[in-house]
């Protein structure tokens, strides 16, 4: 799968860790940022994690920033973005069957190397349900993106 990740200064040291997950799984990352440990704005990185996947560049996102949180809101201002924070693996998998998530928001302040690879698995080994249920939901927030 082709992935974008980022982070901001405080996700940094969680993102060496990730980056090689996901290359040994043989997925093809493209890297937004930041490169090292100075302070740089989580919208910043957000933004262009967000325009790799609404150019089509990327089928999904990992953003990690302290908390997640931040990383989380910023992306979902992004038109096309449905991100979330997964800090278990039970909502790291639903929010891509349920809600069709596209950026998963990891804080590396709150969990580990070990949490986040399995958190990575989870979210992207998940596929979007065919269930009308959850298309009709997901249907709405298109249409709330759309301004409708
Ligand atoms: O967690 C975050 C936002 O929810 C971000 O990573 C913050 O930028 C983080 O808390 C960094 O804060 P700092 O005081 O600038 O290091």
């Amino acid at each position: 799968m082709r992935i974008v990740i980022g982070s901001d200064h405080a996700g940094w040291p969680l993102k060496p860790a990730i980056l090689e997950h996901l290359t040994a799984k043989g997925h093809e990352v493209i890297d937004v940022g930041a490169y090292d440990g100075n302070p740089v704005d989580f919208p910043d990185i957000a933004r262009a994690l967000a325009e790799k996947i609404t150019s089509g560049a990327a089928e999904r996102g990992i953003m990690v920033c302290g908390t997640g949180v931040g990383a989380s809101i910023a992306a979902n201002k992004m038109k096309g973005i449905r991100a979330a924070v997964c800090h278990d693996a039970h909502s790291a998998h639903q929010c891509v069957e349920h809600d069709d998530v596209n950026v998963c928001c990891i804080g590396a302040k709150i969990v580990g190397a070990w949490l986040a690879v399995d958190l990575v698995d989870a979210y992207l080994t998940a596929e979007f349900s065919t269930d009308e249920d959850c298309r009709r939901r997901v249907e709405k927030l298109h249409a709330m993106d759309a301004g409708a």
